[in-house]
């Protein structure tokens, strides 16, 4: 089998914060060039801790207690901080959550989105402007010479979302880590946006991370899912496959239990805390 773009193999961690509870147990998951995984699960399972890990951003009280996270073959886990940044930002990057506070307040949009195009591709000032004109019409945002000259506070929040999805495929990464990039965002919006990364994430080949609860988003935006409950992975496959047949009572609770940003209206079917017990018996914690 050829290498995959991304690995994680029984991937465990710890919080320290929280006298060594388990957040992640024995999580896999492959991702090949150019795919979209959603990774996806309520509060607490485990989506932002795989998102920051392969971001090379765990915090201190996090605890990584086995497995590996290989990206083209290269395990972050163990690379040293400088090979670990000159791979953060530029082979893999990050759409984020929050527009309103992504972007440094100070600082033009234009020396936002040129900085790492000259620092660390060597575009000179003349090439790094146009190649972020021609990022800001890829977004569609009308009149870019002005937004290049605009500060962030002169931008709506969509704008602004807009621009950091410019920024982040800005480098041509391998990888895009988006971290649930349409919550703060209204619904008309949130569309939207989700059709703008995944035209932008086919135009540029990219390999995405989809982090989400939602599996409306994930419908409509990833190849491929895995759902995690309490860190560890309940169901996997491509996204087709697991919203018309899913296999684990879990997932079919979750499918039947809204909103979804999709059907807004639809009736709401809590997951039943049977699931939840049976789930959390099948992984040894009650
Ligand atoms: N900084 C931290 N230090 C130690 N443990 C943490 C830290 N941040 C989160 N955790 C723990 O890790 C577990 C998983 O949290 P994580 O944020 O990865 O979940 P999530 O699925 O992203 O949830 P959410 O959708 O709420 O962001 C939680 O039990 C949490 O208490």
């Amino acid at each position: 089998m050829t290498e995959p773009l991304l690995s994680i193999t029984g991937l465990s961690a710890v919080s320290d914060r929280e006298n060594g509870a388990p957040i992640l147990r024995d999580v896999s998951l492959r991702l090949e060039r150019g795919e979209v995984r959603g990774l996806v699960g309520e509060s607490g399972a485990g989506k932002s801790t795989i998102a920051k890990a392969l971001l090379g951003i765990l915090p201190r009280t996090v605890r990584v207690t086995g497995g590996a996270i290989r990206f083209e073959g290269q395990d972050l886990l163990t690379l040293k901080p400088k090979q670990l940044s000159d791979i953060m930002g530029s082979e893999i990057s990050l759409i984020p959550q929050d527009p309103q506070t992504a972007l440094n307040p100070g600082r033009r949009i234009e020396a936002q989105l040129t900085d790492g195009l000259r620092m660390r591709r060597g575009l000179s000032r003349q090439a790094a402007h146009d190649k972020a004109l021609k990022l800001l019409e890829e977004v569609h945002i009308r009149d870019p010479e002005r937004v290049l000259k605009a500060y962030p506070h002169e931008l709506s929040g969509g704008m602004r979302q807009r621009v950091l999805i410019a920024a982040a495929f800005a480098l041509e990464p391998k990888l895009v880590v988006a971290d649930e990039p349409t919550t703060a965002l209204d619904v008309t919006v949130q569309k939207q946006i989700l059709r703008l990364i995944r035209g932008m994430q086919k135009t540029h080949g990219t390999g995405m991370i989809f982090v989400t609860h939602d599996l409306g988003v994930v419908a409509q935006i990833c190849d491929t899912v895995t759902l995690l409950y309490a860190g560890k992975v309940i169901e996997e496959g491509p996204t087709a496959q697991v919203l018309a047949a899913p296999k684990h009572a879990y997932t079919k609770a979750l499918l039947a239990a809204g909103p979804r940003y999709d059907r807004p209206t639809a009736g709401l079917e809590p997951v039943p805390q049977a699931i939840f017990d049976q789930l959390r018996a099948e992984m040894g914690i009650m």
